[in-house]
């Protein structure tokens, strides 16, 4: 099951820069660790924003929250989620 995340970063400003500097490597390594496992699908800056357009391939909506509550840097996150199902007139759904 496909959803599409917007992730909208707000540290705050006086938080302690090593923390913050462990929050983002932390998080970094969580994100090449699920995009090499295929469930975070695609990542994508918001060009001149601290936020991202992500793509994620999981089994239900159960599985995409408690991944998202699982990221390292979710606490200073504002989410919005939205499930996908496939167009009827996309390519991949023709008959061959
Ligand atoms: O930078 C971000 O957009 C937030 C988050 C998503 C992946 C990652 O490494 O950090």
């Amino acid at each position: 099951m496909l959803f599409h995340v917007r992730m909208d970063v707000g540290v705050p400003h006086d938080l302690d820069p090593d923390v913050r500097a462990e929050l983002v490597a932390t998080e970094k390594a969580r994100a090449l660790e699920l995009q090499r496992a295929g469930t975070w699908v695609h990542l994508w800056r918001v060009v001149g924003q601290y936020s991202n357009i992500s793509v994620f391939d999981v089994a239900d909506a159960t599985e995409m929250h408690d991944l998202l509550w699982s990221l390292p840097l979710f606490p200073y996150m504002q989410v919005q989620v939205t499930a996908l199902t496939e167009h009827p007139s996309a390519l991949s759904a023709q008959e061959p």
